[in-house]
C-alpha cells in the first residue's frame, strides 16, 4: 500500500487524510499533540477538530516527523501559515529522500509577502523536492469528511507533479482539477479570507444580502487586481481558487474567518473574537500581508485597508463601512480592464 504524509493534524489535514484514506493510501498523520495522536490510534477520531466524525485505521498518526516521512511518495503539509517555517525546519531535517510537496495552507507570510510555495521552495532542498503543489478551493473539511460533493484545483509549475496529485486525491466527493497557475491558485485562496472576515463584520452589523454580494464582487474585483499584479492569471479568479472559495468562505457558518468578523460586527474585539474561535483564523495574518503588499506593488485595496483598520487599527466596523461607501465615485470595470490590457500587451 502507498504512503501519504500529512502533516498537520487540525480541521485540514485530517479531513484530507479521510480522503486519502478512501482512496487506499495509508496516512502517517503528523501532529504536534501527543494526546491528539493518541486519540486517533485508539479511538479512531479527533473529536476537538471533527467531533463524531470516525476514521479509518489507515490514518496512523504520530508526532515523530522521522516516522511520519519515512517512505512517502508524498507529503501534504496542512498547518497554520504562522507554524509554516518552523514545520518546514522539522520536516528539512528528518527527510531523507526526495517527495512531492503539497500544501493545503491558505495565507501570506505578513512581512516576506511570501506565498506558502516560495516558503517551501526556500526551506526544502530542490534535491528533496520533486514538485510544490498547492490544493485550494471551496472545501470546508467538516463537508469534506461527510463525502459530500466537493470541488478544488491542484497547482503547480509542474504539470507531472500536479496530476499526480490530482490522481491522489479525487474520488466519487472529491473532484480535482489542475491549474498551472500557481500563483492565482494562492493568491485567492489567501485573500478570499479577508473579505470572508468583511462579509461576518457586515453580517454581525445586521446588514442584509445586498451588502455581502457587494462585499463578495468587489472584493473579488481587489483579489484580481493584486493577484495580477503578482503574475496571476486573471481566469484563475473566477475560478475555484476564487470566486468558489470566496463564496463558500463568506457564506458558510463553518469559515472561522466569516464567524471571527461576525463576532467583530457583534462588537467584540479581535482578541475576544480570536479567543472565542479556538481554531486559526487566518484572515487576520493575512490582511496584515495584503496591507503591506498593496503598498508595495501601489494596488489600491479599499475592502482590505478598511478591514485592516478594523484589525489592527481599533476603527469601528461601522466607520469603516461608512467610509467604504462614501469613497470617490468609480468605474466597475476599467481600473482591472486597464490591468489586463497592460498584461496582455506584454
Ligand atoms: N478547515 C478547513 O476547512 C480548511 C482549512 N484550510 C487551511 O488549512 C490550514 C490549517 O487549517 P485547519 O486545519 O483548519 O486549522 P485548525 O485550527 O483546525 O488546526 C490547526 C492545527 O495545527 C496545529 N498547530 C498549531 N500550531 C502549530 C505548530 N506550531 N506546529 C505544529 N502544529 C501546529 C494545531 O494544533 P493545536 O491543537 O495544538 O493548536 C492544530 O492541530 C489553514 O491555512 C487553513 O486556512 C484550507 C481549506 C479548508
Ligand atoms: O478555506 C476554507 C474553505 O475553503 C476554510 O475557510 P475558514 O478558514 O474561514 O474556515
Amino acid at each position: 500500500m502507498k504512503k501519504i504524509a500529512v502533516i498537520g493534524s487540525g480541521s485540514w489535514g485530517t479531513a484530507l487524510s479521510i480522503v486519502l484514506a478512501d482512496n487506499g493510501y495509508r496516512v502517517q498523520l503528523w501532529g504536534h499533540r501527543q494526546n491528539q495522536i493518541d486519540e486517533i490510534n485508539r479511538s479512531h477520531t479527533n473529536q476537538r477538530y471533527l467531533p463524531g466524525i470516525p476514521l479509518s485505521d489507515q490514518i496512523i498518526a504520530s508526532s515523530d516527523m522521522k516516522l511520519v516521512l519515512k517512505e512517502v511518495d508524498m507529503v501534504v503539509i496542512v498547518v497554520p501559515t504562522k507554524a509554516m517555517r518552523e514545520v518546514l525546519t522539522n520536516i528539512r531535517e528528518n527527510l531523507d529522500h526526495s517527495v512531492i510537496f503539497v500544501h493545503g495552507s491558505k495565507g501570506i507570510e505578513p512581512g516576506s509577502s511570501k506565498r506558502i510555495s516560495e516558503m517551501i521552495e526556500e526551506e526544502i532542498p530542490s534535491d528533496k523536492r520533486q514538485g510544490v503543489v498547492v490544493l485550494s478551493g471551496p472545501s470546508h473539511a467538516e463537508e469534506v469528511c461527510l463525502r459530500h460533493p466537493t470541488t478544488v484545483a491542484v497547482a503547480s509549475h509542474s504539470l507531472d507533479a500536479a496530476r499526480q496529485v490530482q490522481d491522489a486525491f479525487i474520488n466519487n466527493h472529491f473532484r480535482v482539477y489542475t491549474n498551472d497557475d500557481i500563483v492565482g491558485v494562492e493568491i485567492g485562496g489567501a485573500l478570499k479570507n479577508i473579505i470572508a472576515l468583511g462579509a461576518g463584520i457586515s453580517d454581525g452589523l445586521g446588514y442584509g444580502d445586498n451588502a455581502k454580494a457587494a462585499l463578495i464582487t468587489r472584493g473579488l474585483a481587489e483579489i484580481a487586481r493584486l493577484g495580477t499584479k503578482l503574475g496571476a492569471n486573471p481566469l484563475t479568479f473566477i475560478g475555484l481558487a476564487g470566486m468558489g472559495d470566496l463564496i463558500v468562505t463568506c457564506t458558510s457558518i463553518h469559515s472561522r474567518n466569516w464567524r471571527c468578523g461576525h463576532l467583530l460586527g457583534k462588537g467584540h474585539n479581535l482578541e475576544e473574537a480570536l479567543n472565542e474561535m479556538g481554531m486559526v483564523v487566518e484572515g487576520v495574518r493575512t490582511t496584515k500581508a495584503a496591507h503591506l503588499l498593496a503598498h508595495q506593488e501601489n494596488v489600491e485595496l479599499p475592502i482590505t485597508s478598511a478591514i485592516y483598520n478594523v484589525l489592527f487599527e481599533g476603527k469601528s466596523p461601522k466607520q469603516a463601512v461608512d467610509e467604504l461607501m462614501n469613497r470617490d465615485k468609480k468605474d466597475e470595470i476599467g481600473p482591472l480592464f486597464d490591468m489586463l490590457q497592460t498584461k496582455f500587451n506584454q
